[in-house]
């Protein structure tokens, strides 16, 4: 219940001089009234000093102009009357904004005025600039999350953001690993060179870490030499493993600490939530396990908690090596499988990609997605295209000619903004032309490149290109996706001759696909055909290229030469 003024204001003090007190002499805190349209009715002088409006040019404008452009377009003002309508009071703690555009932290609350009947017919604005204690606020709260030697967050902040980021990774489904890094033998540094050494030492760690890992990897230093490593949304366990030694070798290259060069290592524990465990506490526990491990196999290393993801990922560096090292004296070959029309001539050959050894061994598509791991996709394209034109350019100073060579890609190496560039300039090196060569992609990059908005593909049409889609059957196989994906060529996979031509289901469903890619008027050419048969049911079905052991097996390049010298019609 509101109480009469006269129990409020002792009688000898008239309204009239009260009121001019507030508005005309109070200076430290901004009071003003609105109307049930935010438009200011008064104004006081402390309003006019921390606003920088006069009354005049104020009253009668919407307060909306008193409030951030940010807070504008979200119409806070707005908001504020209706919190206060409905609870008596809105509180104003926020940004505002001056006449002259710059801003300062208030503290205020708005009141509504009411009518007898309890009705809103405006309200009543008080508040003061607290800039400089909110800014001295939060630098203490910076500084109580920082760790003032390195700049990194602290042990606090670590403890909250895992924490926090334990909650995400269960909500999300997402992984977290948590790397913990600790400098191996950093006391003789101490010792051997000082403190100052040792603090300096410390903080060119913290930037080196810093430098190897992504933006949205939390980093803390927890004490001494002690780091910690937090990364949600990793890819794979194993990139963990991945991290840790890059972060190694970073680690590993000389400091210069003043004068002196000095060199050190870490160890590195890595736990990997929710795999090993999942609470906060637990993934630390995990790490730090993981960490003594390593400290225990000889420093200069990093261990998983968990055996089989420590192998995994060791497997996987060692795999990454190979590859730079394959990379760097290019020891690699490519073969050529040969793909023929209903007669058995020749029409075009397929590069593969050949590698030595143990990669050799394993599915190209591992090589690939190691070789984007490393970033050296693009390298790797390249060097394709060039020994792929090449070799075309021999067979045609050799006379086999009108043969068209099949390259395989990913949309990963053809959203390269230099992809069509570098093609381009790879077949005018060599003498050649667009027509001369496809490129396969399969149904899943050809999705990927559609669904990112890529236009490489039409860019490649209009160029000239072929456009294959590898493996059709293996991936989404959603036939209507024939219609919208731009390609000239699909290339049936091996799986759907299976039965073929002795299960009456099996060669209806090639009849259909091979009948509505003609349809679509695109070219069909089977893969994987083994035998007579097969090649009969699939020239009688109306496939117009075939590939496959019936006709010959991916050659090296003298033996393909050798085959397309009995093979290629001119
Ligand atoms: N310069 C400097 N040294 C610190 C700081 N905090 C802790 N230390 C020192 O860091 C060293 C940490 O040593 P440890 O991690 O126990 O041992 P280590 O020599 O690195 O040996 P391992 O970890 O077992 O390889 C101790 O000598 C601490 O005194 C700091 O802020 N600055």
């Amino acid at each position: 219940m509101t109480l009469p003024l006269k129990t409020v204001i002792a009688p000898a003090l008239a309204p009239e001089i009260l009121l001019r007190q507030i508005y005309l002499n109070v200076r430290d805190f901004a009071i003003f009234t609105i109307d049930t349209n935010s438009l200011v009715t008064s104004w006081n002088l402390g309003a006019e000093l921390i606003f920088g409006y006069p009354p005049e040019e104020i009253i009668g404008q919407s307060m909306v102009r008193l409030f951030t452009d940010a807070d504008q377009v979200d119409a806070e003002h707005l908001l504020e009357m209706q919190t206060a309508d409905r609870w008596d009071r809105a509180g104003d703690y926020r940004w505002h904004m001056r006449k002259d555009s710059s801003l300062f932290w208030a503290d205020g609350v708005l009141t509504p005025i009411r009518d007898d009947g309890g009705q809103s017919i405006g309200y009543l604005k008080i508040l003061r600039d607290i800039t400089e204690r909110k800014l001295a606020q939060d630098e203490i709260r910076r500084l109580a999350t920082i760790d003032v030697l390195t700049g990194l967050a602290n042990r606090a902040a670590f403890d909250t953001r895992r924490s926090e980021m334990v909650s995400l990774a269960e909500r999300t489904g997402q992984l977290l690993l948590l790397l913990m890094i600790d400098l191996d033998q950093f006391k003789e540094v101490n010792d051997m060179l000082g403190h100052q050494a040792g603090d300096l030492l410390l903080r060119l760690t913290a930037q080196r870490i810093r430098a190897a890992s992504r933006e949205s990897d939390f980093i803390a230093r927890l004490g001494g030499d002690e780091f910690a490593l937090l990364q949600l949304d990793a890819p794979s366990p194993a990139d963990g493993g991945m991290l840790a030694e890059k972060l190694l070798a970073e680690l590993t290259m000389p400091f210069m600490l003043g004068e002196r060069e000095v060199r050190i290592s870490a160890s590195i524990g890595i736990a990997v939530c929710p795999v090993d465990a999942d609470s906060p506490d637990g993934l630390l526990n995990k790490a730090d396990l993981a960490l003594y491990h390593a400290k225990n196999a000889g420093r200069n290393c990093y261990h998983y908690y968990t055996e089989a993801l420590d192998m995994i990922a060791h497997r996987k560096n060692a795999h990454h090596a190979e590859l730079k090292r394959l990379m760097r004296h290019k020891h690699f070959s490519l073969a050529y499988q040969p793909i023929v029309d209903h007669d058995g001539n020749a029409v075009a050959v397929e590069a593969l990609l050949r590698l030595p050894g143990e990669l050799g061994r394993q599915p190209i598509e591992y090589t690939i997605s190691l070789a984007r791991e490393t970033g050296q996709l693009a390298e790797l394209g390249k060097w394709i295209v060039r020994e792929v034109c090449a070799q075309m350019r021999r067979w045609l100073d050799g006379g086999l000619l009108g043969l068209r060579v099949c390259v395989n890609s990913c949309a990963h190496e053809l959203q390269d903004p230099g992809y069509l560039a570098q093609l381009q300039a790879a077949l005018a090196d060599h003498g050649l032309t667009s027509d001369m060569m496809e490129i396969e992609i399969t149904e899943r990059d050809a999705i990927e490149l559609e669904r990112s908005g890529s236009n490489v593909i039409d860019q490649l049409r209009q160029a000239g290109y072929r456009l294959a889609l590898d493996d059709f059957g293996t991936g989404y196989s959603s036939l209507s996706y024939l219609r919208t994906l731009r390609v000239t060529t699909i290339k049936l996979d091996k799986s759907f001759l299976h039965g073929v031509p002795g299960n009456a289901d099996a060669n209806a469903v090639v009849r259909t696909v091979v009948q509505l890619a003609q349809d679509l008027r695109l070219n069909v050419i089977a893969e994987g055909v083994e035998s007579q048969d097969q090649a009969a049911f699939l020239d009688n079905a109306g496939c117009a290229a075939f590939q496959g052991f019936l006709y010959s097996k991916p050659l090296s390049a003298d033996d393909a030469t050798r085959w397309l010298q009995t093979h290629l019609v001119p």
